[in-house]
């Protein structure tokens, strides 16, 4: 059941410089009890992934998976970095831990110029982790590699049997619907990541959702996702114009990573630290304005 993908949790948390292992295991239970969200994806984006070093990824996909085992549907590792051995490596330990899937970003200092080059370099990740379930992670916004994921389908699960779908964390809805339409047989999953349009892409045919905003409004975006399958689109469309209202506001106080682990600590009462440089941490006017506009926020039916 694609819908079952629901939303993720992305997260990566630190404390004094160091990685707060101990914090995850009551994240788990606050993403499972509070947000209905079972289902994660770690050392993405939210989690700074490419800020860690390899052992402090291997922790955290360790932690995650150990700490999700019973209480989690799926746990997806992201293992993308800028080198293949990395990438190589990462993929070998996600397998052997039990992950359920993993993802890699497109390398992005050395960048792939066309499809084959891409496909080549997810290949030789894939390969190392045979039985494990494979996402293309595509954020072109932050890796600048702006391949249409509409041609890397073309022929993939000859060059990559452990396909399973992509992580499409792009605004292209044009590029996206392609990737549907040719998704006859329905074999791939999407699961977007601009959760100010999820709404759209779930119109156009995404079967879920990874993103940062769902460490904290999981349990309305999983409402939407409901309304939008009863179907009650008004409804829907109210949760999407109320998250869209509180993102709005915050992008135009500056909004990234470290502002979003604020905006969870706040949210959750679970301290998730500040991010690592070369971001440094919401700024203390932020988090006043982003809590008193979420604060301010009436959700349909009260929830
Ligand atoms: C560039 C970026 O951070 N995008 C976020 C979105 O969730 C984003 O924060 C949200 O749509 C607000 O703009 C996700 O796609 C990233 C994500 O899922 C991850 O942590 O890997």
């Amino acid at each position: 059941n694609n819908c079952e993908w629901g939303l993720n949790g992305c997260f990566g948390s630190f404390y004094c410089r160091k990685i707060n292992l101990p914090v995850i295991r009551q994240y788990v239970d606050y993403l499972v009890n509070e947000q209905n969200v079972k289902n994660v994806f770690v050392n993405g984006t939210t989690g700074e992934g490419l800020s860690l070093s390899i052992q402090e990824r291997k922790q955290l996909a360790e932690e995650w998976v150990c700490q999700g085992k019973d209480k989690l549907d799926h746990v997806i590792i992201h293992v993308g970095a800028l080198n293949l051995p990395e990438c190589q490596e990462l993929a070998r330990h996600a397998a052997a831990i039990g992950a359920g899937g993993i993802a890699v970003i497109a390398p992005f200092f050395f960048k792939p110029t066309n499809k084959d080059e891409l496909v080549a370099f997810l290949q030789k990740v894939a390969l190392e982790a045979p039985e494990v379930p494979f996402y293309y992670y595509h954020i072109p916004p932050l890796t600048g590699v702006k391949i249409r994921v509409e041609e890397l389908l073309d022929g993939i699960k000859a060059q990559i049997p452990t396909f399973q779908g992509v992580k499409f964390s792009d605004t292209d809805l044009l590029d996206l619907a392609q990737c549907i339409n040719k998704n006859e047989t329905g074999e791939f999953e999407f699961l977007y990541g601009v959760d100010e349009q999820l709404l759209g892409a779930l119109a156009i045919g995404a079967n879920g959702a990874v993103g940062s905003t769902y460490n904290y409004l999981g349990r309305q975006t999983n409402l939407m996702l409901q309304a939008f399958a009863k179907p009650d689109f008004a409804l829907a469309q109210q949760y999407q114009f109320l998250t869209g209202e509180f993102l709005s506001f915050v992008i135009k106080l500056g909004f990234g990573v470290a502002q979003t682990k604020a905006v969870m600590t706040f949210v959750s009462g679970i301290p998730m630290g500040p991010p690592r440089l070369p971001l440094v941490g919401a700024s203390s006017e932020f988090i006043a304005k982003a809590k008193a506009k979420l604060d301010s926020i009436v959700w349909p039916n009260g929830n």
